[in-house]
């Protein structure tokens, strides 16, 4: 057993044999060489060089996978999940210094603007060891057999650890970082409790299906209240906690020293002002002599826990009444076992719960521990979703073949009007043989510029394994680009390395195109493309949401506008919820995105990091035009000549609403395109076009197109010039919302030939579009739109009527509902994964079911009892225009003592009244 030297003394607990074991070097950081003077990153570098072996046999890289967890830290804004990844970095000898986000000195927070606001705004990646050491395939149990005895935390592993942001604006980060966890760490703030943000990100996770423990932080803090955070858990994020710790208040009622273990049944504390690398650990005999009410509620805590997991885990009641019904005697490796198996299999909706305040060096190491033991390695975890051929399904299915299966059947059903394309046979059979030649399936989760390395592009190995100087499909933007340097990332420091295999996370140096967001695949043979249907091969493609603010963005002069340019689109590859347009009247660059802070830090990249010399505009709501009848069929024929080359072809547009009561468009042989992209739908028809398809490259190409053009070529062209005259509503200049554009070609009278270029039906489109759009402006009329969010807001029962009242008097919103019981279906998620929200609610927990300490505060003897009811959390539902919210969380914070909180999501675009079009219009102009 180790020692854990405490004031010089020896050790101070025995374990008996069998019971978990935290060794010496568990809570003790390595030692770099005395004579390392370079940065601390650097030094831990040469510790890691090992990872280098990264493409070694496939027996050590399953070994070496089945020791990983590639994590991530969920929670609120301020919860502490910086503080605690510093202590992590510490305890693991990443680092030999603790970083403190109040200084500015942080590992994960590196970006100078995330430094200056001590927020989270990128996602890092970073990899660390736990408990600290080599991972080597031989130390521990071999692949697949866990030793009963002793608990994964006992021998080292792999932690790629994903920094995720907190705040709202950056909802879409924390979806992409999401989506390539394998597990997940979600802080709690132990005096807030479960606040809205951590609602939405924990659903967000439950979208994804990511094993989740929980850690309660903060519990140093005046009025941290663990007790009510564990029920709050079980109402608000609908699921049983498992008390794994309790907190240890010295006395009953002092300061947090420490926490109770309820599964290995010690006392665990440490000492304040220390690093916390010392923890002293007593048994529950010791405990009782010194803590007598703490022992006698771990045994409590103990029995609930046993308790809760027999309830969804038959293995753990053998364990149980081998153990003669006794609680106590359960053997925590049994205990630790149930948790894990409970934990990957969510049906059980049990999530283990741990106790800490990371600030003062406590209870980090256990959590870490807690990773190890209870998260899933990558090939333990969901199978990852990925969409191929329209059809949707899991990675593993795929490579089985069975996904396959069904997307042949799907494929092989004829379209409306069409010729069915091939047998269903044969598709499936070269449906096989094309996955059988993927070598490597990775997701681009992040791209970020490097001022010394240039543009990094984070992935996350699917299957295969990424090679060095492979050449890789980006089958989003249906590119190929060579991958030239591969890297493992520590925060700002990297190790180069020869191939990143299945699971893991690293960078690919020296892309050019890749975005956040692509999918990226690799295959055997010589061929430009991948074979179908690989081609179209997603990786848990998501739904980026509308922007609903903009700013325009004007280069200091001429000369800069090539740069800024360039920087924009660096900043579109990095961030896809960003968006550039250019207005084609007034030539503005206009930079739009999800929030004021989004904008505000894209503005700081942009100038400060990317050193563009340009200067944005005031920040506002992207407002959108719609129109309120259907225009009359208008013609427009382009005959001019560009660069050179003379350009003929003639477009019929219709335009009309688009909204719940549209009737669908029926869809025939004639219709070439129907698409919905950012609220508008594009109908491209031309009757008579007589389409050959080519049986060897199934291309389609028609008599009446120019040679060379095939039928997506046009159809595009058509699209793009719709899209572009769409940009800009004919009244209030505003794009156009809620817009249906049916475009009509009669390929006898409208294409010409050579003459009919891209480029000319193109600009017909959009001068057909542009002219019935005025034409209903001088008709039936546009009207504007504005964005209506999604509001939940958290208050106690004290504010709840001066916060409902103000949102539905001065802020013009609708209460949809208050505390709800179910939990949300995350918002964002939608369209990302339709199995997750097809599924039901679950039923609501009966918080009096849940175990959970007493809190000081609530014991008789403490102080002055607070009134339950008053304090009692609420959460309203509603809907709210983004205009009235603008500045919102400063009023909350008055109505509510500093205690509200709130997080919003795009709902809709809605229709204005004609009053408050006028009165934001006045605004507007007074503003410009
Ligand atoms: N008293 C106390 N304060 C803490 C504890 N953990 C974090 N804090 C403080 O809480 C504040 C927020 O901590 P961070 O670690 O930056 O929180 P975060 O969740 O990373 O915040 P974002 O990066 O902005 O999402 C800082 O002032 C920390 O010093 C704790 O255990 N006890």
């Amino acid at each position: 057993m180790g020692a854990f030297p405490w004031h010089g003394r020896g050790p101070v607990v025995a374990l008996p044999p069998g019971m978990r074991c935290m060794s010496s070097n568990l809570y003790k950081i390595p030692t770099l060489a005395k004579n390392n003077t370079c940065s601390s990153l650097r030094g831990a570098r040469s510790d890691y060089r090992q990872l280098q072996r990264f493409s070694t046999s496939r027996t050590s890289q399953n070994g070496a996978l089945d020791r990983t967890r590639n994590i991530g830290i969920i929670a609120h804004i301020d919860a502490g999940k910086t503080t605690t990844t510093e202590r992590m970095l510490f305890y693991s000898g990443f680092t030999r210094r603790i970083g403190d986000v109040d200084e500015g000195s942080t590992v994960t927070d590196f970006l100078p603007a995330e430094r200056a606001r001590g927020i989270t705004i990128q996602s890092a990646a970073i990899t660390f060891h736990w408990p600290p050491g080599e991972v080597d395939e031989t130390s521990g149990p071999q692949t697949g057999e866990q030793n009963e005895k002793a608990p994964r935390s006992s021998y080292p592993h792999t932690i790629n650890l994903i920094d995720t942001p907190g705040h709202a604006d950056f909802t879409f980060e924390v979806m992409r970082s999401l989506r390539i966890l394998d597990g997940a760490v979600c802080i709690l703030d132990g005096v807030a409790g479960v606040e809205a943000q951590t609602e939405k990100v924990w659903n967000q996770a439950s979208t994804y299906r990511i094993p989740r423990v929980i850690y309660v932080n903060k519990l140093d803090r005046d009025g941290a209240a663990f007790g009510r955070t564990v029920r709050e858990v079980s109402t608000r994020l609908g699921v049983y906690p498992a008390v794994c710790q309790i907190p240890w208040f010295h006395g009953g009622n002092g300061p947090f020293v420490g926490v109770a273990d309820a599964i290995n049944l010690q006392g665990l504390r440490w000492k304040e002002g220390e690093d916390g690398r010392t923890v002293k650990m007593s048994n529950l005999e010791q405990l009782e002599a010194e803590e007598p009410a703490l022992a006698a509620e771990l045994r409590r805590a103990r029995i609930a826990l046993v308790e809760l997991l027999s309830e969804h885990d038959e293995d753990i009641v053998e364990k149980f009444f081998e153990c003669e019904e006794d609680h106590l005697a359960v053997l925590p490796a049994d205990i630790i076992a149930s948790l894990r198996r409970c934990v990957l299999d969510q049906s059980s909706r049990i999530v283990p719960l741990f106790a800490g305040a990371s600030f003062r060096n406590m209870g980090v190491q256990p959590l870490l521990d807690s990773v190890v033991n209870l998260l899933p390695s990558p090939p333990e975890a969901p199978d990852p979703e990925v969409s191929i051929s329209g059809v949707k399904g899991g990675l593993r299915d795929l490579l089985s073949g069975d996904l396959i299966v069904e997307q042949s059947k799907k494929a092989s059903v004829p379209a409306k009007g069409k010729q069915p394309k091939r047998k269903h046979g044969a598709l499936q059979s070269s449906s096989r043989d094309a996955i059988s030649k993927l070598q490597s399936c990775a997701l681009a989760f992040k791209v970020v510029n490097d001022a010394k390395r240039g543009v990094l592009v984070y992935v996350r190995v699917y299957s295969g394994s990424l090679d060095r100087n492979s050449l890789l499909y980006n089958t989003n933007l249906q590119i190929s680009e060579r991958a030239p340097r591969l890297l493992k990332m520590y925060a700002n420091d990297a190790v180069e390395v020869d191939s990143i295999p299945a699971g893991h996370i690293g960078v690919v140096v020296g892309l050019k195109q890749t975005r956040t967001g692509d999918t990226l695949v690799s295959y055997s043979g010589n061929k430009a493309t991948p074979p179908e249907p690989l081609i179209s091969l997603q990786l848990r493609p998501i739904a980026v949401p509308p922007p609903v603010f903009f700013t325009s963005v004007e280069p200091h002069s001429l000369s800069e506008e090539k740069r800024m340019h360039e920087s924009l689109a660096l900043l579109l590859r990095e961030d896809p919820s960003l968006h550039v347009s250019v207005d084609e009247e007034s030539g503005q660059t206009l930079l739009s995105g999800m929030g004021e802070l989004h904008l505000e830090i894209a503005r700081d990249r942009l100038i400060n990091d990317l050193k563009a010399k340009a200067s944005m505009g005031r920040i506002e709501i992207g407002y959108r035009e719609s129109t309120l009848g259907i225009s009359k069929p208008i013609t427009k024929l382009f005959d001019k000549e560009i660069a050179g080359r003379k350009g003929k072809a003639c477009c019929t547009a219709v335009v009309e609403p688009l909204d719940e009561q549209s009737t669908p468009q029926e869809q025939d042989e004639a219709t070439l395109l129907d698409e919905t992209y950012d609220g508008n739908q594009i109908i491209v028809r031309a009757p008579g076009l007589q389409i050959d398809r080519s049986s060897r490259t199934d291309e389609e190409t028609s008599p009446f197109l120019p040679p060379g053009m095939d039928t997506v070529t046009f159809r595009t062209a058509l699209q793009n010039g719709a899209m572009a005259a769409l940009a800009r509503g004919p009244q209030f200049t505003f794009p156009m919302h809620n817009t249906r554009v049916t475009l009509t070609i009669n390929p006898a009278t409208d294409l010409f030939g050579n003459e009919t270029t891209t480029s000319a039906l193109s600009s017909a489109a959009r001068q057909a579009t542009a002219a019935a759009l005025q034409d209903v402006q001088f008709g039936a009329g546009t009207t504007m739109m504005e964005p209506v969010m999604n509001v939940i807001i958290s208050v106690d029962e004290a504010s709840l009527g001066s916060v409902v009242h103000d949102i539905s008097s001065s802020r013009g919103g609708h209460i949809i509902s208050l505390d709800e019981e179910v939990p949300l279906a995350g918002t964002d998620a939608a369209g990302t994964s339709e199995s997750a929200l097809e599924e039901e609610a679950p039923p609501p927990i009966d918080p009096s079911r849940v175990y959970a300490p007493p809190d000081p505060f609530e014991t008789p003897s403490v102080g002055e009892e607070i009134p339950a009811a008053a304090s009692r959390p609420r959460t309203i539902i509603a809907k709210v225009p983004l205009k009235e919210m603008v500045g919102y969380l400063r009023h909350l914070r008055s109505l509510t003592a500093g205690r509200g909180t709130f997080v919003m999501t795009v709902d809709r675009f809605e229709n204005m009244s004609a009053q408050r079009q006028k009165a934001v219009l006045t605004e507007l102009r007074g503003g410009f």
